[in-house]
């Protein structure tokens, strides 16, 4: 049965924290989302008593539609069911009124009035409750209303009228071959077919959207203490988890952020003894090392006051930053202000100790150079620790073996694994006026990596970090699930482990569940988001109906996994056979593995959910540093399956998409995790250049997967036909680029041709044009409906989609020809640089406004130049050239068309104007001259003549007649 909602409020007196609220897009949006019954039905029929277990999520499926407008108030029947055993408890909702109740025995159908104002946020568990039953009583009105579209919803409908539109559309054109250049008929009737398999493709995994919520407070009660044995605190049953964080470089990846991340982590409200963070320095720096010493010295304070005041966001730099915090939710108020206060100054030391190591760092070296230099030889200055060795890593003065690409493995313990029983804190002393007598202050393990690098050796980038991550923490602490994140994400809402943990030991489909992706969100976007770096659509709608499928993608980050899945083992279900044994020798046979046999015993471990972690860790010694060194070495992998069938997969720009395929090709499922609060937050690039090269390393790493053996469409029968032709959608979409290029340029033919058809009858041609696009559009419209998203989220998928089609996926597609026909590199991974938030030195967004020219933004701005003097001829033409109405008309849809692709290329336009994008009157000024000089320059001797001459007698009606004019005039 669900939970009651006095178990969600009061249920669990040691956290206590407010059940962070799954995610709904908000407020009344939900009312599209109905509990679905197929996977809910086993379980209502039986709950505890036939000894199983409760289910640890419920599942939602969109219902319908309306298509009316959004609505303050509106009313809703409530259905007296399993959602609430009272009815009473609906006054804990302010913004219900009750209106009258009837009963027909079955069910109970309550009315109320609610009053739902946007933006509507969601503070408890009780109001979220209340938000499912609003689902559940708007389904009911649909049915009332539209009873007609009540299984069907809008969305489906609509693609159904649009398919068979699409279809009309091609057999008209097939029937009417007319053009005035076959040639480009050809190509335009191949492009509109294409645009339509792919519409379609996309649709198909767009059909059974599922959202699935967690419950917490369940999972609190059976875990954490309530119903369990061992009883109460310190004996939390849930899984172990490793934590890895990735970073490269400390500039470019700001430190600040990358040890944000890492402090999030410690704070989280996860059992300390249960889980282990490892941060992989791909750069193998100093100041990242001694950036960690100082976070492992912080966490001390920063996480049990955490604890004590029970924070939200557990990073301090986003805590501290927040104009307005939350409702405090801990047991000490009277306290709080204070110790605040405390360790917000201590913070800002901190911030400023980490600050210093770019300065100190070097100072060091510098102070001390004779002995420990000679020692070092090869006439470099070693960069030195503080305790005055040189640094096994880089150096700012680059040496064999301590520079980029060349260096040795190390791994050193920072915080260990703390012991399994809690340890409470001191009282507030002098020096440190926080009492925490009564908080568990231990904090989690704690490590810092940095594998070996050796010259003309691929490292794969952020996989093969990851994989030497997941061989290390299997020496360490070995937990059966792990969870990665880019150096700029932290973690926002502290109960997100809680929630993923929910699918994962679900007893539905849990043991099948391979990975439980979270969507990416972003903070310091500008408020516009020019460049369309939330990605909404596609991480609220895309996402959504993957998961009603098989689950979403991978997305690379704030992604847990199953450990023996990415080890390459079977889900259960797909398991041969009833002994695991065949299985097990599969999975330790070392040949696979690489030849560190205390790795390959920790693998069959690693199944084991119940195990506590990390026992390995407290007794280091140098036969275990020794195995360590081992697996961090470049030649490990050679010879085995890493990178292929192995950890996460290599020799592609896109490690996640591929990586995520490869788990659902083994027939493992996936499952979506959104909630609110944020479960994570990280930077996105607001910089037009930056933000064109990753869509350019994720379109193109999309196509070399598709041209691989991971290509979907050679996938067994594990993968879902839906999934396999999701998969085959995603992989393969810059494709269609090429054909929009040559639309968005046909208007040169137009401007050295004059009039031109690429179809004719032409008024036939655009109805159907209008049709189609329009009923795109529609269905795009209601998409974001289901998907609780705004029309500005939409708009700018829209124009990114444009903005990337026009120069960054016919690079992807010319990159993936040289690749497979001469052989030359594909995409490579470039790091993207992050900026770092606006301090107050710095202005904010200023990254937006610089212009770094790079050839990737020639394609765009040639299809702007076309465009616009398309709009410029026309204008010019018209004023001067004597034209029928006919032709105005013609005119007329072709401006329309111009005027179009340059709102779809607006951001790029603001972005390649830097600064003066400030004012964007100054584009449109720029453009009326440009159209003026255009029009001036078509109206040239020759056809000032022509229309003089001939002013009304004889419509100008081809290029033909054009030239024969001409020559009459000539003569
Ligand atoms: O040699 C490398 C290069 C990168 N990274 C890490 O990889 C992460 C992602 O790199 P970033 O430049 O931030 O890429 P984004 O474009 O922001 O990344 C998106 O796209 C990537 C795939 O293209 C995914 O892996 C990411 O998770 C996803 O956020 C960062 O933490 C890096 O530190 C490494 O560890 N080693
Ligand atoms: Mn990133």
């Amino acid at each position: 049965m669900a939970p009651s909602p006095a178990a969600g409020r009061g249920g669990s007196t040691d956290a206590g924290l407010t059940d962070p609220l799954l995610r709904g897009g908000g407020g009344a949006k939900d009312k599209y989302w109905v509990p679905a019954d197929e996977e809910e039905d086993e379980e209502t029929c039986c709950g505890e008593e036939d000894g199983r277990p409760p289910p640890l999520y419920r599942t939602f499926k969109v219902s319908g539609v309306l298509l009316h407008p959004y609505r303050e108030k509106l009313k809703y029947r409530v259905i007296y069911g399993p959602i609430w055993e009272n009815f009473s408890q609906l006054k804990l909702f302010p913004e219900a009124t009750f209106v009258r109740s009837a009963s027909n025995g079955r069910n109970t159908v309550h009315q109320i009035l609610l009053n739902l104002s946007p933006p509507f946020q969601f503070n408890s568990y009780e109001v979220y409750q209340t938000h499912v039953a609003v689902a559940v009583c708007s389904s009911i009105l649909l049915l009332q209303s539209i009873s007609f579209l009540s299984s069907l919803n809008y969305g489906r409908l609509l693609t159904v009228v649009r398919l068979i539109a699409v279809v009309l559309f091609l057999a008209w054109r097939m029937k009417h071959r007319n053009s005035d250049a076959m040639w480009l008929w050809w190509i335009s009737v191949a492009g509109d077919f294409w645009f339509g398999v792919t519409w379609l493709l996309n649709q198909a995994s767009k059909l059974n959207p599922v959202k699935r919520v967690p419950d917490l407070s369940l999972l609190r009660r059976r875990f954490d203490g309530g119903d369990l044995p061992t009883g109460g605190r310190g004996g939390s049953l849930l899984p172990g988890l490793d934590v890895f964080v990735n970073t490269v470089d400390p500039v470019d990846e700001p430190v600040l952020y990358t040890m944000n991340s890492v402090l999030s982590i410690l704070a989280t409200d996860y059992p300390a003894e249960r889980h282990a963070t490892y941060l992989s320095d791909d750069g193998a720096s100093l100041v990242h090392y001694e950036g960690l010493v100082e976070t492992a010295r912080f966490a001390a304070l920063w996480v049990p006051f955490c604890r004590k005041h029970r924070v939200e966001p557990r990073a301090p730099e986003s805590y501290f930053g927040r104009a307005k915090a939350g409702p405090y939710a801990g047991p000490a108020v009277e306290e709080f202000f204070a110790d605040r206060g405390f360790v917000r100054r201590e913070y800002e030391e901190y911030k400023a100790r980490l600050d210093a190591l770019f300065a100190d760092i070097p100072r060091r070296s510098e102070a001390c150079d004779g002995s420990a230099n000679a020692k070092a030889g090869g006439g470099a200055k070693p960069t030195l620790m503080a305790d005055g060795t040189p640094w096994p890593g880089t150096w700012i003065e680059p040496a064999e073996n301590h520079k980029k690409g060349h260096h040795a493995g190390i791994v050193q313990v920072m915080l260990s694994h703390p012991s399994g029983e809690r340890q409470l804190g001191t009282p507030a002393s002098s020096d440190r006026p926080v009492d925490f007598s009564a908080v568990d202050v231990r904090l989690p393990m704690l490590v810092y990596i940095a594998r070996e690098k050796r010259p003309r050796h691929d490292h794969q980038k952020k996989a093969g970090a990851m994989n030497v991550q997941l061989r290390v923490s299997a020496l360490l602490s070995n937990a059966p699930f792990v969870i990665n994140f880019d150096g700029d994400h932290y973690i926002n809402n502290s109960q997100a482990f809680r929630a993923a943990m929910c699918f994962m030991l679900d007893r539905r489909d849990g043991e099948n569940t391979g990975f439980v992706q979270f969507p990416q969100r972003f903070d310091d976007v500008d408020p516009t988001d020019r460049y369309c770096n939330h990605n909404r659509v596609f991480f609220d709608a895309t996402l959504l109906g993957l998961n009603g499928i098989q689950g979403p993608s991978y997305v690379g980050t704030g992604c847990m996994f199953r450990r023996v899945a990415l080890y390459g083992d079977d889900p259960p279900r797909w398991r041969p056979g009833d002994d695991d044994d065949g299985d097990a020798k599969a999975m330790g046979c070392p040949g696979r593995y690489g030849n560190s046999m205390p790795f390959v015993h920790t693998i069959l471990v690693a199944a084991n959910q119940e195990r506590p972690i990390a026992s390995a860790a407290a007794s280091l010694d140098e036969t275990a540093m020794a195995e360590l060194q081992k697996v961090m070495t470049c030649a490990y992998e050679d010879g085995t399956d890493w990178g292929d069938d192995v950890g996460w997969v290599y020799d592609i720009a896109t490690e996640d998409v591929v990586t995520g395929f490869r788990l659902h090709r083994k027939g493992w499922r996936s499952m979506y995790c959104a909630m609110e609060p944020d479960a994570f937050r990280g930077t996105a690039p607001i910089n037009l250049t930056e933000r064109l090269f990753q869509i350019l390393r994720w379109s193109g790493g999309s196509l070399e997967m598709f041209f691989s053996r991971n290509c979907p469409l050679l996938a067994g029968r594990r993968l879902h036909p839906v999934q396999r032709v999701a998969y085959t959608n995603m992989t393969a979409y810059p494709v269609s680029a090429l054909f929009v290029v040559v639309y968005d340029l046909l208007p040169i033919i137009w401007l050295s041709h004059g009039e031109f058809h690429i179809q004719k009858p032409f008024p036939t041609y655009v109805a159907y044009l209008v049709a189609v696009i329009a009923s795109i559009e529609v269905i795009g419209l209601v998409e974001i409906k289901w998907a609780g998203l705004t029309l500005l989220d939409w708009w700018r998928n829209e124009q990114f989609y444009m903005i990337g089609a026009t120069g960054v996926y016919p690079t992807a597609v010319l990159h993936i020809l040289l690749k497979k026909l001469l052989g030359l590199r594909g995409v490579r991974f470039k790091l993207t640089a992050k900026q770092l938030a606006g301090g107050a030195t710095r202005e904010r967004f200023a990254e937006m406004y610089d212009v770094h020219w790079a050839p990737l933004l020639a394609p765009t701005v040639v299809v702007m130049a076309v465009n616009v003097a398309a709009i410029g001829a026309a204008a010019g033409k018209a004023v001067v050239g004597g034209w029928s109405p006919a032709q105005v008309a013609g005119a007329l849809a072709g401006l329309v068309f111009n005027v179009w692709i340059l709102v779809l290329l607006y951001p790029f336009a603001l972005g390649i104007m830097g600064r003066w994008s400030k004012r964007p009157c100054a584009l449109f000024a720029l453009l009326v001259a440009a159209c003026a000089a255009v029009a001036a320059g078509v109206n040239d001797n020759r056809f000032v003549i022509i229309s003089r001459e001939m002013h009304q007698t004889q419509p100008i009606k081809s290029a033909k007649n054009l030239k024969s004019l001409c020559i009459e005039a000539d003569s």
